[in-house]
């Protein structure tokens, strides 16, 4: 029996919690949620734009409202972005709310998916790679400890990714499916 959970998906920009997390949804017949996205359709504007106006504090703020008032649905796959497990309040929430799930790929990784893509200021650098590097040395250890699975999506396609959730969540490890 499929019972009313959530699923909140984390993990560092480039993992593929965005591109995962719909097909997961699809997978699952659940609703579909990307934090980035619902501050965007709130404020009007890209994240790039958030960042500039408003500061990088700023953006902290609107993402821990989006998750305020995502997590109280049902049966909804969330993707969140990268920075949500730097507010404890985030983190206590997710794990109270649904299972956790880590996506987890190499910086390197992470730097050939997000290379081309202008819509992550925190990379907007000239060393994006030193800093995805650094960035995972302060944040996996909180992606760690609000995981109740973790998946790697390193040199693998996301429909193996998904396949690989679905099955660990039908075999009752997590107790969603
Ligand atoms: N497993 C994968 N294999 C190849 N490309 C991927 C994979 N997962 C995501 N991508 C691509 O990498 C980019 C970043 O993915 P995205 O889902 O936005 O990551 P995130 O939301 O974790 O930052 C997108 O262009 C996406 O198509
Ligand atoms: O790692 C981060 O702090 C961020 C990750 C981004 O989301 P993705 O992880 O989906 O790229 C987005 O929330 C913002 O640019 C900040
Ligand atoms: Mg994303």
């Amino acid at each position: 029996m499929i019972r009313a959970q959530n699923i909140f998906i984390v993990g560092p920009m480039g993992a593929g919690k965005s591109t995962v997390g719909r097909q997961l949804a699809e997978a699952l017949s659940y609703t579909f949620k990307d934090s980035d996205q619902e501050i965007q359709r709130r404020t009007g504007v890209d994240i790039p734009t958030i960042f500039e106006f408003e500061g990088e504090s700023g953006f902290r703020a609107r993402e821990r409202q989006v998750i305020i008032d995502l997590i109280a649905g049902e049966r909804m796959v969330l993707a969140t972005g990268g920075g949500v497990v730097l507010d404890p309040e985030n983190r206590q929430d997710l794990a109270a709310r649904g299972v956790v799930i880590y996506l987890h790929c190499s910086a390197e990784q992470q730097h050939a998916r997000t290379a081309r893509d202008r819509n992550r200021p925190l990379l907007d650098t000239e060393e994006p790679l030193q800093r995805l590097r650094e960035l995972m040395e302060e944040r996996e250890p909180l992606y760690r400890q609000v995981a109740d699975m973790v998946v790697t999506t390193e040199k693998r396609g996301t429909g193996s990714v998904v396949k690989e959730i679905v099955r660990r969540l039908e075999e009752g490890a997590t107790g969603v499916l």
